[in-house]
């Protein structure tokens, strides 16, 4: 059996990490791991269990019991915790709000990456894309493919706060700013790592930023 390929893409919220990466996956008929929303299951679950997020002692004992589930299909994407389908519920600005401090807990983190890494063994596709923000460096650090997509800070709060009706733009604005602070103290998601490639959406729509992503995995990996 020949080896899976793995796409690492990481990157800063808004830059557009799932969206991109869903579209890539879906174009190479390939598998798509969406790390973040396991962060955000996590999340979920601790307030569904009124569990104080700050309390990593707390958190860490909630992790034998949380039942997780992705699929890996970029057509029928959902998250279940249990028996529960959360696909929108870990979106909500509440969920957002915590997840910073679940994902700053070591032990959270070595948690969902043997999960990540079991999905990624399980895989029966050709190829996985599995987008971030420590894919390149601590999931998948010798991933023959490893990109970071960035986009300037007013492009990615400008699409994100399109995403938000009813939230302002400076209010998404500056829950987006204060998240990817909070983040940036635990993993390095602003700057490329060695040998990874950057790909910069700012001037690029959507379909140029999937080709970018589509030609840096035909050149490093030669499908
Ligand atoms: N290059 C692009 N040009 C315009 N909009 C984009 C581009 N890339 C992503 N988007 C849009 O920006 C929003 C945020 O993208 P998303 O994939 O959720 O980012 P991330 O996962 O990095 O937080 C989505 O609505 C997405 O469709
Ligand atoms: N590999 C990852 C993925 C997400 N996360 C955490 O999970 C949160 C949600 O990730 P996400 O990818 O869904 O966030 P967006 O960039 O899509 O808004 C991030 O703000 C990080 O706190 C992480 O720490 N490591």
């Amino acid at each position: 059996m020949t080896e899976t390929i793995v796409v690492a893409v990481d990157g800063p919220a808004g830059s557009g990490k799932s969206s991109v990466s869903k579209a890539a996956a879906r174009r190479l008929g390939w598998a798509y791991l969406d790390t973040g929303a396991a962060y955000r299951a996590l999340s979920w679950y601790v307030v569904a269990r009124q569990l104080d997020p700050a309390d990593s002692a707390a958190v860490i004992d909630a992790l034998p019991d949380f039942d997780y589930r992705i699929g890996t299909d970029p057509d029928t994407y959902h998250v279940f915790v249990g028996d529960r389908d959360v696909t929108e519920a870990i979106r909500t600005p509440e969920v957002t709000a915590v997840v910073s401090a679940i994902a700053r807990v070591p032990e959270v983190r070595a948690f969902l990456t043997g999960l990540f890494r079991d999905i990624i063994r399980t895989t029966d596709r050709d190829g996985i894309v599995v987008e971030g923000r420590d894919i390149t460096t601590v999931v998948c650090p010798d991933a023959p493919v490893r990109i970071l997509l960035t986009a300037d800070e007013a492009v990615r709060m400008a699409r994100r706060s399109a995403e938000l009706t009813g939230h302002s733009a400076a209010h998404v604005g500056e829950a987006l700013r204060r998240r990817d602070a909070a983040d940036s103290r635990v993993v390095d998601f602003m700057n490329a790592a060695d040998s990874v490639t950057t790909v910069d959406s700012t001037d690029l729509d959507f379909d140029q930023t999937v080709d970018a992503v589509i030609q840096v995995v035909q050149k490093a990996a030669h499908v």
